[in-house]
């Protein structure tokens, strides 16, 4: 019989903020002390790793914490690199326990105090390589996202230049990819031209950072938004917008060993290899066809796993992890 479905994933009580709702590995907090919808927001990250579209059992112990500090640091080189686009982080430092300024102690180390903006409807994708979803369309269509693509190219080819590649955010199952005519409809030109053009360059100072490291970044996925009274369809809106979320981690972009890369069959992903690996072997059982919930992981698993999320913080920071 099929195990019992994963234990839904329980995101913790902060005292002093109101749960708002959960992604598959992140939990979304707001101010208790501040009306629903108003106050800064509170992005945790948790040890929760998804697989197969599955949030799986087992927590990876320190993934929130090294995938908030990598943001964090990529949030300060795209600054420093001059991408020209502020970005929501307030603090990611330890505040009071009434809630009015910094995160809460419970989460500390993985916790971001962010800006709430008004997130714009596009999931902003900038693709270097082909690959997943992209690689679909192009063999279906010989195009991603309307954009046509030279005859020949495999699993993991590099693409003569990186395309915006943006997708509807669907609540259930995968975003649908569409073309930029779609997103101009929706954003408008002059804001959709705009948000190619950061998810791009954004894309552009990452994969240079990264590959000076060894490491290929494939692809990437990144939010925008913009600050509250600022209409999407007036002519400040471009030049308002703001980034947010998480920039440039294992759980918003493919990063690839560049050591490993060989176009023509599907790269192995930096941090999600193992877990992948053994939920397809015959060790795990799991009968991945029939959709059951995977089964929890062996330690051994877990650990190289929370190894390879340690080694993608120091190869790409350059930093020792704590
Ligand atoms: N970042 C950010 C952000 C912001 N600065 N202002 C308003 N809304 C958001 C926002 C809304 N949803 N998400 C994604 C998301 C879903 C689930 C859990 C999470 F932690 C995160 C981000």
């Amino acid at each position: 019989p099929a195990p019992a479905p994963g234990p839904a994933p329980v995101p913790p009580e902060l005292p002093g903020w109101r749960h708002v709702r959960s992604g598959k590995v992140r939990d979304l907090y707001e101010p208790a002390s501040a009306a629903p919808g108003e106050g800064d927001l509170l992005v945790v990250a948790s040890d929760r790793v998804s697989a197969f579209d599955h949030v799986l059992a087992t927590p990876v112990p320190d993934k929130g914490a090294v995938l908030t500090a990598l943001s964090l640091w990529w949030f300060e080189r795209l600054a420093e690199a001059g991408l020209g686009v502020p970005d929501h982080v307030l603090s990611a430092e330890v505040g009071p326990d009434d809630a009015s300024s910094g995160v809460p102690a419970d989460v500390a180390g993985r916790a971001v105090r962010c800006r709430r903006l008004a997130m714009l409807p596009v999931e902003c994708v900038a693709r270097g390589y082909l690959t997943g979803s992209g690689l679909a369309d192009y063999r279906a269509t010989g195009a991603v996202c309307g954009v046509e693509l030279p005859d020949g190219l495999e699993d993991g080819s590099r693409l003569h230049r990186p395309v915006f590649t943006p997708a509807t955010k669907a609540d259930v199952g995968h975003d649908e990819n569409v073309s930029f005519a779609v997103v101009a409809e929706l954003l408008g030109p002059d804001l959709a031209e705009r948000a190619r053009e950061v998810t791009l360059r954004l894309y552009a100072l990452g994969e240079e950072m990264a590959r000076e490291r060894g490491v290929l970044l494939a692809d990437t996925k990144i939010e925008l938004g913009l600050p509250p009274g600022v209409d999407a369809a007036s002519a400040e809106a471009p030049g308002a917008l703001v980034l947010a979320d998480e920039v440039l981690t294992p759980d918003s972009s493919r990063f690839w060993d560049a050591a490993a890369w060989a176009p023509g069959r599907a790269q192995p992903s930096f941090d999600k290899q193992f877990v992948r690996d053994w939920l397809l072997s015959d060790a795990s059982g799991w009968d991945r066809a029939a959709d059951a919930p995977p089964p929890p992981l062996p330690d051994d698993v877990v650990e190289a796993t929370r190894g390879r999320y340690v080694e993608a913080y120091e190869r790409l920071t350059g930093r020792r992890w704590a």
